[in-house]
Protein backbone atom coordinates (compact mmCIF):
# COMPACT_ATOMS: atom_id res chain seq x y z
CA UNK A 1 0.00 0.00 0.00
CA UNK A 2 1.44 3.46 -1.11
CA UNK A 3 0.18 6.54 1.10
CA UNK A 4 -0.31 9.41 -0.51
CA UNK A 5 0.53 12.50 1.53
CA UNK A 6 -1.36 15.65 0.20
CA UNK A 7 0.20 18.80 2.67
CA UNK A 8 0.06 22.06 3.27
CA UNK A 9 3.40 23.32 4.63
CA UNK A 10 2.37 26.63 5.26
CA UNK A 11 -0.93 25.94 7.29
CA UNK A 12 -0.74 26.35 10.89
CA UNK A 13 2.57 29.38 10.62
CA UNK A 14 4.81 26.25 9.37
CA UNK A 15 3.12 23.53 11.36
CA UNK A 16 2.22 21.47 8.27
CA UNK A 17 6.12 21.65 7.42
CA UNK A 18 6.52 21.04 10.98
CA UNK A 19 4.34 17.55 10.78
CA UNK A 20 6.13 16.67 8.06
CA UNK A 21 9.71 16.84 9.04
CA UNK A 22 8.41 14.79 11.94
CA UNK A 23 6.30 12.24 9.65
CA UNK A 24 8.59 11.90 6.74
CA UNK A 25 11.47 10.24 9.11
CA UNK A 26 8.81 7.94 10.67
CA UNK A 27 7.80 6.58 7.56
CA UNK A 28 11.63 6.54 6.27
CA UNK A 29 12.57 4.08 9.74
CA UNK A 30 9.78 1.84 9.21
CA UNK A 31 10.36 1.70 5.32
CA UNK A 32 6.37 2.68 4.92
CA UNK A 33 5.41 3.46 1.25
CA UNK A 34 4.76 6.96 0.07
CA UNK A 35 4.49 9.82 -2.21
CA UNK A 36 4.54 13.35 -0.89
CA UNK A 37 2.45 16.21 -2.72
CA UNK A 38 2.84 19.64 -1.24
CA UNK A 39 0.80 22.43 -1.68
CA UNK A 40 4.02 25.86 -2.89
CA UNK A 41 1.23 28.29 -2.88
CA UNK A 42 -2.59 29.09 -2.20
CA UNK A 43 -4.94 27.38 -4.46
CA UNK A 44 -2.91 24.23 -5.26
CA UNK A 45 -5.13 21.21 -3.94
CA UNK A 46 -7.44 20.56 -7.29
CA UNK A 47 -4.67 20.13 -8.73
CA UNK A 48 -2.59 17.74 -6.61
CA UNK A 49 -5.92 15.78 -5.76
CA UNK A 50 -6.32 15.13 -9.26
CA UNK A 51 -2.78 14.03 -9.56
CA UNK A 52 -3.39 11.70 -6.71
CA UNK A 53 -6.53 10.01 -8.29
CA UNK A 54 -5.21 9.74 -11.43
CA UNK A 55 -2.33 7.68 -10.03
CA UNK A 56 -3.86 6.21 -7.02
CA UNK A 57 -4.59 2.44 -7.22
CA UNK A 58 -7.24 -0.04 -5.17
CA UNK A 59 -5.86 -0.10 -1.67
CA UNK A 60 -3.68 2.95 -2.06
CA UNK A 61 -4.62 6.12 1.02
CA UNK A 62 -5.16 9.09 0.90
CA UNK A 63 -3.77 11.33 3.75
CA UNK A 64 -4.35 15.47 3.80
CA UNK A 65 -1.88 17.33 6.01
CA UNK A 66 -3.32 20.86 6.92
CA UNK A 67 -5.47 22.99 9.23
CA UNK A 68 -9.35 23.31 8.24
CA UNK A 69 -9.01 25.04 4.88
CA UNK A 70 -7.09 22.45 3.49
CA UNK A 71 -8.96 19.84 4.39
CA UNK A 72 -12.19 21.84 3.23
CA UNK A 73 -11.01 22.10 0.19
CA UNK A 74 -9.54 18.85 -0.57
CA UNK A 75 -12.75 17.37 0.34
CA UNK A 76 -14.36 19.89 -2.48
CA UNK A 77 -12.52 17.81 -4.94
CA UNK A 78 -13.23 14.42 -3.65
CA UNK A 79 -15.43 11.52 -5.15
CA UNK A 80 -18.03 10.73 -2.37
CA UNK A 81 -17.03 7.38 -1.50
CA UNK A 82 -13.22 8.13 -1.08
CA UNK A 83 -11.84 7.43 2.28
CA UNK A 84 -9.22 9.90 3.83
CA UNK A 85 -7.24 9.47 6.73
CA UNK A 86 -6.23 13.37 8.35
CA UNK A 87 -3.21 14.86 10.22
CA UNK A 88 -4.05 17.77 11.30
CA UNK A 89 -1.19 20.88 11.08
CA UNK A 90 -3.83 24.03 11.64
CA UNK A 91 -3.51 26.71 13.73
CA UNK A 92 -7.39 26.08 14.51
CA UNK A 93 -8.26 22.58 14.01
CA UNK A 94 -11.61 22.79 14.52
CA UNK A 95 -12.51 20.03 12.86
CA UNK A 96 -10.08 17.76 14.11
CA UNK A 97 -11.34 18.91 17.37
CA UNK A 98 -14.57 17.66 16.71
CA UNK A 99 -13.50 14.30 16.15
CA UNK A 100 -10.66 14.36 18.99
CA UNK A 101 -8.21 13.26 16.49
CA UNK A 102 -4.85 13.63 17.87
CA UNK A 103 -2.75 16.44 17.08
CA UNK A 104 0.52 14.47 17.33
CA UNK A 105 1.68 13.76 13.67
CA UNK A 106 2.59 9.79 14.52
CA UNK A 107 -0.63 9.25 16.32
CA UNK A 108 -2.50 10.69 13.79
CA UNK A 109 -0.68 9.09 10.78
CA UNK A 110 -1.03 5.74 12.86
CA UNK A 111 -4.92 6.29 13.07
CA UNK A 112 -5.13 7.14 9.07
CA UNK A 113 -3.56 3.72 8.49
CA UNK A 114 -6.14 1.76 10.93
CA UNK A 115 -9.64 -0.02 9.40
CA UNK A 116 -11.31 2.14 10.99
CA UNK A 117 -13.63 3.95 8.59
CA UNK A 118 -15.62 6.21 10.14
CA UNK A 119 -19.28 7.35 8.52
CA UNK A 120 -19.45 11.61 8.85
CA UNK A 121 -21.70 14.25 7.44
CA UNK A 122 -20.65 17.20 5.75
CA UNK A 123 -22.41 20.21 4.76
CA UNK A 124 -23.67 20.89 1.14
CA UNK A 125 -24.09 24.21 -0.17
CA UNK A 126 -25.26 25.93 -3.48
CA UNK A 127 -26.56 28.87 -4.58
CA UNK A 128 -26.44 30.86 -8.34
CA UNK A 129 -22.78 31.85 -6.79
CA UNK A 130 -21.67 29.30 -4.48
CA UNK A 131 -21.36 25.72 -4.98
CA UNK A 132 -19.43 23.53 -2.55
CA UNK A 133 -18.83 21.28 0.80
CA UNK A 134 -18.37 22.41 4.29
CA UNK A 135 -16.73 20.44 6.92
CA UNK A 136 -17.06 22.84 9.94
CA UNK A 137 -19.29 25.92 9.26
CA UNK A 138 -20.94 28.31 6.92
CA UNK A 139 -21.03 31.72 8.74
CA UNK A 140 -22.66 35.14 7.32
CA UNK A 141 -21.97 38.67 8.87
CA UNK A 142 -19.82 38.87 11.84
CA UNK A 143 -17.53 35.98 12.21
CA UNK A 144 -16.95 36.38 8.22
CA UNK A 145 -16.31 40.04 8.14
CA UNK A 146 -13.71 39.00 11.09
CA UNK A 147 -11.81 36.67 8.79
CA UNK A 148 -11.98 38.71 5.85
CA UNK A 149 -10.61 41.84 7.82
CA UNK A 150 -8.11 39.35 9.26
CA UNK A 151 -6.73 37.88 6.26
CA UNK A 152 -6.36 41.54 4.57
CA UNK A 153 -5.18 43.22 8.17
CA UNK A 154 -1.44 44.91 7.87
CA UNK A 155 -1.28 44.60 11.34
CA UNK A 156 -1.82 40.80 10.90
CA UNK A 157 1.21 40.60 8.92
CA UNK A 158 3.59 42.55 11.20
CA UNK A 159 2.18 40.97 14.62
CA UNK A 160 2.67 37.83 13.41
CA UNK A 161 5.92 38.08 12.44
CA UNK A 162 6.58 38.92 16.44
CA UNK A 163 4.89 35.42 16.81
CA UNK A 164 1.50 37.49 17.92
CA UNK A 165 -1.31 36.56 15.36
CA UNK A 166 -3.97 35.85 18.09
CA UNK A 167 -3.49 39.34 19.15
CA UNK A 168 -3.90 40.75 15.83
CA UNK A 169 -7.23 38.41 15.66
CA UNK A 170 -8.79 39.68 18.66
CA UNK A 171 -7.61 43.35 17.66
CA UNK A 172 -9.36 42.81 14.66
CA UNK A 173 -12.93 40.79 16.36
CA UNK A 174 -13.18 44.02 18.52
CA UNK A 175 -13.09 46.14 15.70
CA UNK A 176 -15.40 44.41 13.64
CA UNK A 177 -17.74 44.16 16.64
CA UNK A 178 -17.35 47.52 17.34
CA UNK A 179 -18.10 48.96 13.48
CA UNK A 180 -20.12 45.73 11.51
CA UNK A 181 -23.66 46.91 10.43
CA UNK A 182 -26.71 44.11 10.92
CA UNK A 183 -27.90 42.84 7.65
CA UNK A 184 -31.03 41.92 6.48
CA UNK A 185 -32.02 37.97 6.35
CA UNK A 186 -34.61 35.06 6.16
CA UNK A 187 -34.01 31.90 6.62
CA UNK A 188 -36.59 28.57 5.78
CA UNK A 189 -36.08 24.72 5.55
CA UNK A 190 -37.75 21.98 3.80
CA UNK A 191 -39.20 19.95 6.82
CA UNK A 192 -40.25 16.77 5.02
CA UNK A 193 -38.03 16.95 2.06
CA UNK A 194 -40.83 17.91 -0.58
CA UNK A 195 -39.14 20.64 -1.99
CA UNK A 196 -41.77 23.41 -0.10
CA UNK A 197 -39.90 25.38 2.25
CA UNK A 198 -41.36 27.34 5.22
CA UNK A 199 -40.22 30.73 6.74
CA UNK A 200 -38.27 30.13 10.34
CA UNK A 201 -36.69 33.16 10.83
CA UNK A 202 -36.41 36.44 9.39
CA UNK A 203 -34.68 39.89 10.52
CA UNK A 204 -33.51 43.08 9.35
CA UNK A 205 -30.78 43.43 12.21
CA UNK A 206 -28.91 40.33 11.97
CA UNK A 207 -25.27 39.97 13.08
CA UNK A 208 -24.38 36.44 13.78
CA UNK A 209 -25.02 33.82 11.63
CA UNK A 210 -23.55 30.31 11.73
CA UNK A 211 -24.52 27.08 10.05
CA UNK A 212 -22.28 24.34 11.49
CA UNK A 213 -21.74 21.11 11.70
CA UNK A 214 -20.09 20.89 15.00
CA UNK A 215 -19.75 22.45 18.33
CA UNK A 216 -16.59 24.24 17.52
CA UNK A 217 -15.66 27.39 15.30
CA UNK A 218 -12.67 30.04 15.60
CA UNK A 219 -10.29 27.55 17.08
CA UNK A 220 -12.46 26.20 19.86
CA UNK A 221 -15.21 28.37 20.54
CA UNK A 222 -18.14 26.39 21.18
CA UNK A 223 -20.97 28.14 19.32
CA UNK A 224 -23.31 24.88 19.18
CA UNK A 225 -21.90 22.49 22.30
CA UNK A 226 -24.45 19.38 21.03
CA UNK A 227 -23.99 19.93 16.91
CA UNK A 228 -22.09 16.75 15.71
CA UNK A 229 -20.71 15.88 12.28
CA UNK A 230 -22.54 12.00 13.19
CA UNK A 231 -25.65 12.79 12.80
CA UNK A 232 -27.56 15.12 9.63
CA UNK A 233 -28.42 17.54 11.84
CA UNK A 234 -27.14 21.20 11.19
CA UNK A 235 -27.27 23.99 13.94
CA UNK A 236 -27.95 27.60 13.35
CA UNK A 237 -26.94 29.93 15.53
CA UNK A 238 -27.96 33.46 15.18
CA UNK A 239 -27.64 36.73 17.13
CA UNK A 240 -29.38 40.07 16.17
CA UNK A 241 -27.33 43.32 16.74
CA UNK A 242 -27.86 44.74 20.20
CA UNK A 243 -26.30 47.04 21.85
CA UNK A 244 -22.21 47.03 22.26
CA UNK A 245 -22.35 46.87 25.87
CA UNK A 246 -24.88 44.07 26.06
CA UNK A 247 -22.89 41.99 23.28
CA UNK A 248 -19.48 41.92 25.45
CA UNK A 249 -21.85 40.87 28.79
CA UNK A 250 -22.78 38.00 26.70
CA UNK A 251 -18.95 36.77 25.81
CA UNK A 252 -17.78 35.17 29.40
CA UNK A 253 -21.29 32.91 27.99
CA UNK A 254 -20.19 32.11 24.81
CA UNK A 255 -16.76 31.36 25.60
CA UNK A 256 -18.37 28.67 28.24
CA UNK A 257 -20.71 27.55 26.17
CA UNK A 258 -23.79 28.60 27.55
CA UNK A 259 -24.96 31.32 25.36
CA UNK A 260 -27.61 29.29 23.71
CA UNK A 261 -29.96 28.92 26.88
CA UNK A 262 -29.91 33.08 26.70
CA UNK A 263 -33.30 34.39 24.72
CA UNK A 264 -31.20 37.06 22.31
CA UNK A 265 -29.70 33.57 20.55
CA UNK A 266 -31.46 32.18 18.44
CA UNK A 267 -30.66 28.76 17.85
CA UNK A 268 -32.24 26.02 15.19
CA UNK A 269 -31.50 22.32 14.41
CA UNK A 270 -32.72 21.01 10.63
CA UNK A 271 -31.54 18.97 7.78
CA UNK A 272 -31.69 21.76 5.36
CA UNK A 273 -31.53 25.33 5.37
CA UNK A 274 -32.25 28.20 2.75
CA UNK A 275 -31.19 31.42 3.22
CA UNK A 276 -31.91 34.29 1.37
CA UNK A 277 -29.68 38.06 2.17
CA UNK A 278 -31.42 41.98 1.09
CA UNK A 279 -27.81 42.81 0.34
CA UNK A 280 -24.42 41.18 -0.20
CA UNK A 281 -22.08 39.80 2.64
CA UNK A 282 -18.89 38.58 2.90
CA UNK A 283 -19.86 34.82 3.85
CA UNK A 284 -17.13 32.21 5.50
CA UNK A 285 -16.78 28.82 4.51
CA UNK A 286 -14.41 26.44 6.86
CA UNK A 287 -12.33 29.93 7.46
CA UNK A 288 -11.88 30.56 4.01
CA UNK A 289 -13.53 33.78 2.78
CA UNK A 290 -16.43 34.17 -0.23
CA UNK A 291 -19.60 36.86 -0.86
CA UNK A 292 -23.27 36.09 -1.01
CA UNK A 293 -25.25 38.29 -3.28
CA UNK A 294 -28.58 39.86 -2.54
CA UNK A 295 -31.53 37.03 -3.05
CA UNK A 296 -28.95 34.82 -4.14
CA UNK A 297 -30.78 31.68 -1.92
CA UNK A 298 -28.29 29.79 -0.39
CA UNK A 299 -29.26 26.21 0.03
CA UNK A 300 -27.67 23.85 2.78
CA UNK A 301 -28.05 20.20 3.40
CA UNK A 302 -26.00 17.43 4.60
CA UNK A 303 -24.28 14.39 2.52
CA UNK A 304 -22.10 11.60 3.91
CA UNK A 305 -17.83 10.96 3.78
CA UNK A 306 -15.74 8.34 4.51
CA UNK A 307 -13.11 9.59 6.73
CA UNK A 308 -10.16 7.01 8.56
CA UNK A 309 -8.73 7.45 12.28
N1 LIG B 1 2.13 26.46 0.17
C1 LIG B 1 1.18 27.34 0.50
N2 LIG B 1 1.51 28.63 0.77
C2 LIG B 1 0.55 29.52 1.13
N3 LIG B 1 -0.77 29.23 1.22
C3 LIG B 1 -1.15 27.97 0.96
C4 LIG B 1 -0.20 26.98 0.58
N4 LIG B 1 -0.86 25.81 0.37
C5 LIG B 1 -2.18 26.08 0.61
N5 LIG B 1 -2.36 27.37 0.96
C6 LIG B 1 -3.60 28.03 1.35
O1 LIG B 1 -3.75 27.90 2.78
C7 LIG B 1 -5.15 27.96 3.11
C8 LIG B 1 -5.49 26.85 4.04
O2 LIG B 1 -4.77 26.95 5.23
P1 LIG B 1 -5.30 26.12 6.49
O3 LIG B 1 -6.69 26.59 6.83
O4 LIG B 1 -5.15 24.69 6.23
O5 LIG B 1 -4.32 26.53 7.62
P2 LIG B 1 -4.65 27.37 8.93
O6 LIG B 1 -5.47 28.56 8.56
O7 LIG B 1 -3.37 27.60 9.62
O8 LIG B 1 -5.49 26.31 9.78
P3 LIG B 1 -6.86 26.44 10.56
O9 LIG B 1 -7.90 26.79 9.52
O10 LIG B 1 -7.10 25.07 11.17
O11 LIG B 1 -6.68 27.53 11.57
C9 LIG B 1 -5.89 27.82 1.78
O12 LIG B 1 -6.36 29.10 1.41
C10 LIG B 1 -4.82 27.31 0.83
O13 LIG B 1 -5.08 27.58 -0.54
Amino acid sequence: MTYYLLANPNSGAGKGARTLEILLPYLEKNTIEYKLFATEKMGQEASLVKQILDEKKRGDRLIIIGGDGTISLVINELPADEAFGYIPAGSGNDFARSLKLSLNPIEAFEAACSQNIHEIYIMRYRSRGLNGYALNNIGIGLDATIVKSANKSKVKTLLNKLKLGSLSYVLTALHVLITKKPFSMSVSTDQNSVSKFDEIMRTDNAFLMTFTKHPYFGGGVKISPKASNLNQEIHLVEYDKHHLIRTFSLVPRVLKGTHLEHPLFMHKIKTNFAVVLKEEEPVQIDGEIYHLSANDELFISTEKRKIIY
